[in-house]
């Protein structure tokens, strides 16, 4: 199959721009991208690579470690490769990597995996010569690195001398990480802005710039810290174990990362992670995940390498905070105080380890700033548990099919013209009722007797309304975990238990539907009267206001208020959102052989053990109606204390009484 040539040309196009970024990433420590966005690059380049596996070449980014060492240090070969390492950002991905190993050794068993902080520096290789320090290294391109052995002589932490021992190998290639500590980072960062210089980026520019200097000097003067976590060439020795090497290198008075760990199976690893994970935040420098390897070194023999990374490690990274992705729509909310924020509806992206697809742009000047355009592809941003935010336009990657956003000048929720005080950068919905109507109509849907969501009460409908997650009752249907999670009031359960009841409530009445639509003058009993006489939705929303009027029990003024309901385009779209998204109104003749299906029955006097609502509510639920006074087609009379006259006229009408406990032994069912 041919190539088509617009892919070829993305595909040269990436190789070239990811080179540059390597050189600045790896040569100059001055990346001008986030590593999201050089991410996404190399994503879409494997992407590419693996649809047209003609394209793939030696020298294409995706084969290769690192960049090629600068000029201004001399070269230095590796007597055995320094690689990079394959990424894992899930569980799913690291327990696959075990059945690639297990398959390739034919274990029936998860071998013993060594788990190991992933410190974020630059790799280096240190050369002990009867252990003596007598070259150190940077990876470079992983065959050829650049001599900064004199910058290595000024860390502390790099021993000149190994500590004697009997079984010191002849040669040791130590390889290891340098870091910067956070503190030593934040101090020398002070320092820099003090006398005009620009900032580090983070701390492993930081260790790498400072490491790759011309005068020593300076390298001294920075706070730079090591940790070994493996060897290349070893003359005079023979270890059997990864650990075995991690503790011999300990004894020979190199530092090893003291939350080493070892683990039995894929699935302890998987768990030691999860207790560093819990430990980052508290560590003094900057871990970007783990390292889990195989701990036999026959295996890793048996295994091999790829061009780029061992076959017998692989990195579990924590997630990113930043990711790339597009702006599918840029869409309005409405706050408390009645602000109105512009938030992008994106296409879902993992950020910080959970899928997003909403992110805020604050407010029309940020826009404007920003030039957030629909169709652009952006870096999103989730630190934390704050709402997701876009950091920028991918520019770049703009096909000239953008749309820029236009601000409305009327309220996405209830019409009123927008308002923009002086000097203010917020437009506002004037309306006082427009935020809190909203939060109503959406907690009334919600109700006990209407579509009876439990856990989206007052609180939570306030949330949702003010990032603009609802904007009316159909959107609670298109929430998604990812959307609760970016909240502060959801953790991963009551986001789960309120998902699950939006998603219970789908299966429901028409009455209930009918009386959550919130429809004015059409109470739980109106609703139910609607229903029993016209079955659907769909009958009821073509009965003209004639036909509504001889429905018994519905007065002019709810048939009035029921037609002109349903004349509303907007309300007729919204209940064919409903229907949809799944909502399916079960008409009352479904329910036959409920315990009070098809029966009417009406209540007098108080109640003693449950309130009018409630029992009402259960008589509807157990597939019965409620009227509100006694006439033919009345099946029961339920007298509670001190009745009206409802009592008398069902006697004169020879209508069944009961009492209070015997109507509950019929919503059970065991009575009659
Ligand atoms: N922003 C940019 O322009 C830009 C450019 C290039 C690369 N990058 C970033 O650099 C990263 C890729 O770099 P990479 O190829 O060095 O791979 P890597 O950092 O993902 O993994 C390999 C490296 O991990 C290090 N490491 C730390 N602890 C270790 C341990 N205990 N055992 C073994 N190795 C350990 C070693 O230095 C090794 O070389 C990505 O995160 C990418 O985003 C960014
Ligand atoms: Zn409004």
């Amino acid at each position: 199959m041919a190539v088509p040539a617009e892919i070829l040309e993305r595909i040269q196009r990436l190789r070239r721009e990811i080179d540059e970024h390597n050189y600045r990433y790896y040569v100059l420590d001055s990346p001008v991208i986030s590593d999201a966005e050089f991410d996404a690059l190399m994503h879409e380049l494997r992407d590419l690579e693996a649809r047209y596996p003609e394209t793939v070449t030696p020298d294409s980014p995706t084969q290769r470690v690192g960049a090629a060492p600068a000029d201004r240090f001399r070269k230095v070969p590796h007597a055995v490769p320094m690689l990079s390492l394959d990424d894992a950002f899930s569980e799913a991905e690291v327990r696959e990597f075990d059945g690639r190993v297990r398959r390739q050794l034919g274990l029936d068993a998860s071998p013993e995996y060594v788990v190991e902080p992933k410190m974020d520096g630059l790799a280096v290789e240190l050369v002990y010569e009867a252990g003596r320090f007598v070259l150190g290294a940077t990876r470079g391109d992983g065959t050829t690195g650049e001599d900064v052995t004199a910058n290595l002589r000024t860390i502390r932490a790099v021993p000149l001398r190994l500590r004697p021992a009997a079984d010191l190998p002849e040669r040791l290639d130590a390889r290891g990480e340098v870091f910067m500590t956070r503190e030593g980072f934040a101090a020398l960062n002070r320092e820099r802005e003090a006398a005009g210089e620009p900032p580090f980026a983070n701390p492993r520019n930081a260790a790498a710039g400072s490491l790759r200097q011309l005068d020593p000097a300076v390298t001294a003067a920075r706070p730079l810290d090591i940790f070994f976590y493996g060897v290349g060439e070893i003359r005079g020795w023979r270890p059997q174990t990864h650990w075995e090497v991690l503790e011999a290198l300990r004894r020979w008075g190199l530092k090893v990362n003291p939350l080493v760990h070892r683990a039995q199976g894929i699935e302890a690893a998987i768990r030691a992670r999860d207790r560093l994970a819990a430990q980052r935040a508290a560590l003094p420098y900057e871990i970007d995940g783990v390292v889990i390897k195989v701990n036999r070194l026959d295996y890793w023999e048996r295994l091999g390498t790829r061009a780029r990374s061992p076959r017998w490690a692989v990195a579990y990274k924590f997630a990113a905070e930043q990711a790339v992705t597009r702006i599918l729509e840029i869409r309005l909310s409405v706050g408390r105080t009645g602000a109105v924020t512009p938030v992008a509806l994106m296409e879902p992206v993992r950020v910080g380890g959970v899928r997003v697809r909403r992110a805020t742009l604050h407010n029309e000047d940020e826009i404007r700033r920003k030039d957030v355009r629909v169709g652009d592809w952006v870096l999103v941003q989730r630190a934390g548990d704050v709402i997701p935010e876009v950091v920028k336009v991918l520019a770049e990657r703009r096909t000239g099919a953008e749309v820029p956003f236009v601000m409305p000048r009327t309220c996405p929720v209830c019409g009123s013209r927008l308002v923009r005080g002086e000097g203010e950068v917020v437009w506002r919905c004037p309306n006082p009722e427009c935020f809190p109507r909203l939060v109503r109509r959406v907690v009334h849907f919600a109700s006990k007797g209407a579509m009876d969501i439990d856990g989206l009460g007052t609180k939570v409908a306030e949330q949702l309304v003010g990032v603009g997650l609802i904007r009316d009752v159909a959107d609670i249907y298109s929430i998604e975990m990812s959307d609760l999670l970016s909240l502060d009031r959801f953790a991963e359960r009551s986001a789960r238990n309120l998902l699950e009841a939006i998603e219970r409530s789908k299966a429901t009445t028409l009455e209930r539907l009918l009386y959550a639509l919130g429809i004015r003058h059409v109470g739980e009993v109106g609703a139910q009267l609607l229903a029993a006489h016209f079955g659907s939705v769909e009958a009821l929303m073509a009965a003209s206001e004639e036909a509504l009027q001889e429905v018994p029990g519905v007065g002019p003024e709810m048939a009035r208020s029921v037609a002109a309901w349903f004349a509303e385009p907007a309300n007729r779209r919204l209940v064919e959102r409903l229907l949809a998204a799944g909502v399916r109104p079960a008409p009352p003749a479904a329910r036959a052989g409920a315990p009070l299906s098809g029966k009417t029955v009406v209540f007098t006097g108080g109640l003693s053990g449950l309130t009018r609502e409630e029992a009402k509510r259960r008589v509807l639920a157990a597939g019965g109606r409620v009227a509100s006074s006694v006439g033919r087609g009345v099946d029961f009379v339920v007298v509670g204390e001190r009745p009206g006259s409802k009592l008398e006229k069902a006697r004169r009408l020879g209508i069944r009484v009961i009492d209070e406990a015997e109507f509950l032994a019929l919503l059970e069912g065991t009575e009659d």
